[in-house]
């Protein structure tokens, strides 16, 4: 990171006891020039676009093409799917033409007009659907015609008897039958050719819209549901436009068709009265059908909604299998898995009960109806002939095929469109995070602008000092910080003219910020901080005071509170669901966005001078690298995995970056080397692991900005010394915003932040903090002790481990053992110090008093002391109770 001090806390890192330190910083230096990207005017050097020609050509030095001395063993033949896809999605995007606005409702009203449009929207589809429905035409037309051949054989063998003419009257009937039936057979199986591209290009075409829109809503979205669910939704929600395509083109139509056919030539050949009784026998059909399939789809959101919790329970547990097994909990949530899957069988048999009523109530319909029908002909005035009869027979039954089929279809149309609700509410959904029109500006702004609004805050550090109800010790801190902070302004001021500092690095900077994830509880309050170009700043603090949520309002995870600005402000709408609303954090009252110009700026986050929400989303993340504190990685290889800092990338890039992150002897002595697949989520590989694959990808993207959020949290003390001084070649020309706990990693950043319940508490340099004698100068004290106290615990018999440091979670953790254990002893009752400490030895991450702990060193550390705690806990209450002669019922145990 910003680099952990030889005389800091963990000064035994660098120490000449550390086997390969120095030779690996070589090598580090070395890669990390290797895939030094050159940076481009308003990107990241263009390698998001796959615009990036020749990059890192001459960097790669004596690399070859075809992976030797990558250490990638077999991969010179294989293409990479990152590669391959990047490269086609630049050359043609997007594949697929863009979907009309979905519709408001999923009524079969304005459903069907929109899969019409959906259809018609390309001129190769439309064609084709032309060809399937007159397919569909004659298919029917023959069929109907059918009947009409049998009838004429049958009434000319009947009024003739078996001569010569009305044998050959028959035989030629018969021969039109065979005509027609090949006719209808090949016009039928024709449809399907003709008509599935229709349908088959539909369904891609609102798959891959969907996907990329879900992609693209805010992460409030996303957090507010559930994977497994919207997962199942989309999925049932892109099935059932292909079912509901089908039910339209191959029942609906049909039917619709036929009834209007045999009702003409019925009523023509019989009178009116018989296509009356037609007409009623289809009505009551149509009715009862509609009846029941209504109470069914009552039923059916019922069991979409068990579905959907149970494919989530299930989702849940396999996402997260490690820890059930560790917490031998597989029985629980078998269980809990069971208790949906109870729910879903007894909806599911509701939905089979109204499905038999259903099929009953039809199949009685259709007798009845046959039956009057026949008995109608057989009475009608003019006599029927025993043609007539065959042929309404015929008729009927033709009709009455596909009508029995009608109920099923409408079943499924009628869930289709159910599953379709939520759906289209999905992709109606906008994301509060709204696309700004600015281009990245490629030059931050000349320095010296900056220097009033680093003051300003200066000023506003003094002012919080005074506000705050703290201490003497923290207002006098405060105010020394505002001082450090002012002349920090002046030297950043200062070296305005060192121009290798700034030209690739983004200007950063945040006035007045407050912002909450809900508008019941603020995180940040008024906070500004200024991150020069080319500047490294650090922004420390105790747990939960809002350092990570600083990165989320960078990165535009969130948008602050407060008045926003431009286009982007303008065009800012609200989610469907109301989530913007209901959240209230982000106000879109337009206002001026002047950034620190002439020092009265409007609160927000800014980029090189421009409000962070009229930037161009793509250019502003093209140009950031984050190290999270918790790495996800892909089901693929770790060549891939870490390819995906920069798809564009060759082998030997992907390489270069794992050298440079201190990776690659570790995937080398892998069976598979970088062709190891990481499991779910990277549940292969370890915890350090996977933050050297996070920070590879860092040094693979070349960013402007590189923002760190406890990025070596997971690695031990030697990996980390190693991997912040690549860190720190990385950060070389580039600006840098860490969040630590450690203090030793930040002590070498250009500026240190400490913040405190979201707000700023002092700010400045390791020196101008330490001098100040505030805050941080207390935490780093606290922290170099323990590490002392490490030292000399592993010196006198320990493990040997180095736990890197106390952080300042630990020490405000020890400081509410200490005051509750001393309360405890006052009240004679320890329970709730031991509570905690059993707690946190039960749930590691998980927090005490509101807290949360970072790492599992950490809260390894943490469990230590909280036992020593509750025993000095109980001591200390024994003693008082003892004190006040016994009295109270001490229980310290
Ligand atoms: N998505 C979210 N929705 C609601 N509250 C959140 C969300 N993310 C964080 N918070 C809350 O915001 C507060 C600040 O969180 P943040 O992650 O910024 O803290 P931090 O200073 O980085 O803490 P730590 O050092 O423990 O990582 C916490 O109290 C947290 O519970």
């Amino acid at each position: 990171m910003c680099g952990r001090h030889p005389a800091g806390p963990s000064r035994r890192l660098l120490g000449p006891n550390l086997p390969g330190t120095l030779g690996n910083r070589s090598v580090a230096t070395g890669a990390a020039a290797a895939i030094s990207i050159p940076l481009q005017p308003g990107g990241d050097g263009g390698s998001q676009n796959g615009a990036a020609p020749g990059n890192g050509a001459n960097a790669h030095g004596s690399s070859s093409s075809n992976g030797k001395g990558t250490g990638i063993n077999g991969s010179s033949d294989s293409k990479s799917v990152y590669n391959t896809v990047a490269a086609a999605v630049a050359a043609q995007y997007p594949a697929v033409p863009p979907l009309p606005s979905p519709p408001s409702t999923a009524n079969l009203a304005d459903v069907v007009p929109y899969l019409l449009k959906l259809a018609l929207q390309e001129r190769y589809l439309v064609w084709r659907l032309a060809a399937a429905l007159s397919c569909m035409c004659v298919a029917k037309l023959a069929g109907i015609s059918l009947p009409l051949a049998f009838k004429g054989a049958v009434d000319a063998m009947a009024s003739t008897g078996f001569s010569q003419a009305a044998l050959s009257a028959a035989l030629t009937a018969a021969l039109t039958y065979g005509v027609l039936d090949c006719v209808r057979v090949l016009a039928k199986e024709s449809q399907s050719p003709f008509f599935a591209p229709v349908s088959q290009a539909v369904t891609r075409r609102m798959a891959y819209h969907t996907f990329a829109h879900v992609l693209d809503l805010d992460t409030r979205f996303h957090l507010d549901r559930r994977t497994g669910r919207v997962s199942r939704i989309l999925e049932r929600g892109t099935r059932s436009i292909a079912v509901l395509y089908r039910a339209m083109v191959f029942t609906f139509l049909p039917t619709g068709l036929e009834l209007a056919a045999v009702g003409v030539l019925l009523a023509g050949r019989f009178g009116p009265a018989l296509a009356g009784i037609l007409g009623l026998t289809f009505a009551a059909y149509v009715t009862w059908t509609v009846a029941m399939t209504q109470a069914a789809t009552d039923v059916r959101k019922e069991v979409n909604a068990l579905d959907n919790a149970t494919s989530s329970k299930a989702v849940d547990a396999l996402l997260n299998v490690e820890t059930v097994t560790l917490f031998n909990n597989q029985h629980l949530e078998v269980g809990l898995y069971d208790r949906h899957l109870r729910d879903f069988q007894s909806a599911s048999y509701r939905t089979e009960l109204l499905s038999s009523g259903l099929n009953a109530g039809q199949g009685l319909i259709l007798a009845v109806g046959m039956a009057a029908i026949l008995a109608a002909i057989i009475s009608s005035p003019g006599g029927a002939t025993g043609g007539d009869l065959v042929m309404a027979s015929g008729l009927i039954m033709q009709l009455w095929a596909p009508l029995q089929f009608l109920g099923w279809f409408y079943r499924e149309l009628r869930a289709a469109l159910v599953d379709m609700e939520e759906f289209f509410a999905i992709l109606r959904t906008r994301s509060n995070i709204v696309d700004g029109t600015q281009p990245l500006p490629p030059a931050p702004p000349p320095l010296p602008r900056a220097a009033p609004a680093t003051a300003a805050s200066a000023s506003a550090l003094a002012s919080h000092a005074v506000a705050e109800p703290a201490g003497s010790h923290t207002v006098a801190a405060a105010a020394a910080a505002a001082a450090a902070a002012a002349a920090a302004a002046a030297a950043s001021a200062s070296d305005g003219g060192d121009v290798r500092r700034h030209q690739g690095g983004l200007e950063v900077e945040l006035v007045d910020v407050s912002f909450g994830y809900t508008a019941e509880r603020q995180i940040l309050k008024g906070v500004s901080l200024r991150v020069a170009p080319g500047e490294s700043v650090a922004v420390v603090g105790s747990s939960g005071s809002g350092k990570s949520t600083i990165l989320k309002l960078v990165t535009r995870l969130y948008d602050v509170w407060g008045p926003t600005c431009g286009p982007a402000a303008a065009g800012s709408s609200s989610s469907s669901d109301g989530a913007r609303g209901a959240s209230g954090a982000e106000a879109s009252t337009s206002g001026s966005c002047s950034s620190t110009e002439s020092g009265s700026s409007v609160s927000g986050v800014y980029i090189n001078g421009v409000d962070v929400r009229q930037l161009r989303l793509g250019d502003l993340r093209s140009a950031i690298a984050v190290v999270p504190q918790d790495t996800a990685l892909n089901y693929e290889s770790i060549l891939e995995n870490i390819r995906y800092g920069r798809p564009d990338a060759t082998d030997e890039q992907v390489v270069a970056a794992a050298r440079a992150a201190r990776l690659h002897d570790t995937v080398s002595s892998l069976p598979e080397g970088y062709h190891t697949v990481v499991g779910e989520r990277g549940l292969k590989l370890s915890g350090g692991e996977k933050q050297r694959v996070a920070i590879a990808r860092a040094f693979l993207r070349s960013p402007r900005l590189l923002i760190c959020d406890e990025a070596t949290s997971a690695l031990d003390s030697a990996t980390e010394a190693a991997i912040m001084e690549s860190l720190k070649e990385l950060a070389t020309g580039r600006s840098a915003l860490f969040v630590a706990h450690r203090l030793s990693t930040v002590r070498g950043c250009d500026r240190i932040v400490v913040l405190r319940g979201g707000r700023v508490l002092e700010e400045g340099s390791h020196d101008q903090l330490m001098e100040a004698g505030g805050e941080y100068a207390a935490m780093w004290n606290l922290q170099a002790n323990q590490h002392d106290e490490d030292e000399d615990n592993a010196d006198g018999g320990g493990d040997g481990h180095d736990d890197g440091g106390v952080t300042d979670t630990e020490a405000e953790i020890e400081l509410a053992l200490a005051q509750e254990a001393q309360a405890a002893a006052v009240a004679g009752n320890s329970s709730s110090s031991s509570a905690h400490s059993v707690a946190v030895a039960a749930g590691g991450k998980g927090g005490v008093s509101g807290l949360s702990l970072d790492s599992m060193d950490e809260v390894a550390t943490y469990s230590r002391r909280a036992a020593a705690a509750v025993v000095a806990a109980a001591a200390s209450a024994t003693a008082a109770a003892a004190a006040v002669g016994g009295a109270g019922g001490v229980n310290a145990a």
